[in-house]
């Protein structure tokens, strides 16, 4: 069993809000279309969410919004009941571009949310090291993220969010660059961590198979302006052999029909 570095993650009553986003609506331009419409979530202690829905429907623009790097024209977010305006610290988001900073190496990169809190400087290297090893990359540590694969990144952007005992996790597509098996074996970290500390996540995914195995709740994107067209309970969400189990296949089964129904506009 991977053992996590972290050990500082707090444990909600699964009765408590984390997340909640209210009627959220967002366009870009002010005569342009409009990309959400009264989208809304509530995210409890434990819960976590698979995001899916058509190719340009809007799933990273409503991650944008959850975290407070957009901001809303219409709707409130608030996280444990403070309004976000802007990104929030217990919040880490792993995007699809990873936001590295290029100048600094892995290392740094990882701990830079340490650093912002004030975390000293050797136990912030070592929290660093350790998740850079649980995610295969021991021996990066002194490199710069030009010099890695985009898989490679990828996995920083993962540990640099996982390192900082996260309240709340939003990943964008976050194991979307890597193999197979690497893919796999992350997903189940991610499980791990959950199962574990219970840390809520929305993690926004294309895979039918990753949102089944990741999301205790799926949701359903679609339509322009995009609404929450289904929310999909996951009773066997939780399970690290759910894969191998016939109510996974029924699970995804399912969703594809609830996918192929959003693309048809039913
Ligand atoms: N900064 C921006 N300015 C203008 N339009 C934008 C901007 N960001 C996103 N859009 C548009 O908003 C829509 C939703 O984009 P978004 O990236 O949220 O979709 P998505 O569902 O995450 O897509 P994909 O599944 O392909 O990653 C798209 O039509 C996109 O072109």
């Amino acid at each position: 069993m991977i053992q996590p570095a972290a050990t500082g993650y707090r444990k909600d009553s699964e009765s408590e809000t984390v997340l909640r986003a209210d009627d959220l609506s967002k366009r870009f331009a002010a005569n342009g279309p409009g990309v959400l419409k009264s989208v809304s979530i509530t995210v409890g202690g434990g819960d976590t969410y698979a995001v899916v829905g058509p190719s340009g429907c809007g799933k990273s623009t409503l991650l944008y919004l959850l975290c407070g790097l957009l901001h809303p024209d219409a709707g409130t977010v608030r996280y444990r009941g403070e309004p976000i305006v802007r990104p929030h610290p217990e919040i880490a988001v792993v995007l699809q571009d990873f936001g590295l900073l290029p100048w600094k190496t892995v290392q740094d990169n990882v701990a830079l949310g340490l650093k912002i809190r004030g975390v000293p400087r050797r136990e912030r290297r070592q929290k660093a090291r350790e998740m850079l090893r649980i995610l295969g990359l021991a021996g990066t540590e002194d490199r710069y993220p030009s010099q890695l694969s985009g898989g490679e990144q990828q996995r920083v952007a993962i540990a640099r969010a996982l390192v900082g005992d996260p309240g709340l996790l939003l990943l964008d597509e976050p194991f979307s660059s890597l193999d197979a098996i690497t893919r796999e074996r992350l997903q189940h970290y991610l499980l791990e961590i959950w199962n574990r500390f219970r840390v809520p996540y929305v993690l926004v995914t294309h895979s039918v198979e990753e949102a089944v195995f990741l999301g205790k709740k799926v949701l359903v994107l679609a339509g322009r302006p995009a609404a929450i067209v289904e929310v999909m309970e996951n009773p066997g969400f939780g399970d690290p052999s759910y894969r191998d189990k016939k109510t996974f296949h029924a699970m995804a089964r399912a969703l594809r029909r609830a996918l192929d129904r959003a693309a048809r506009g039913e």
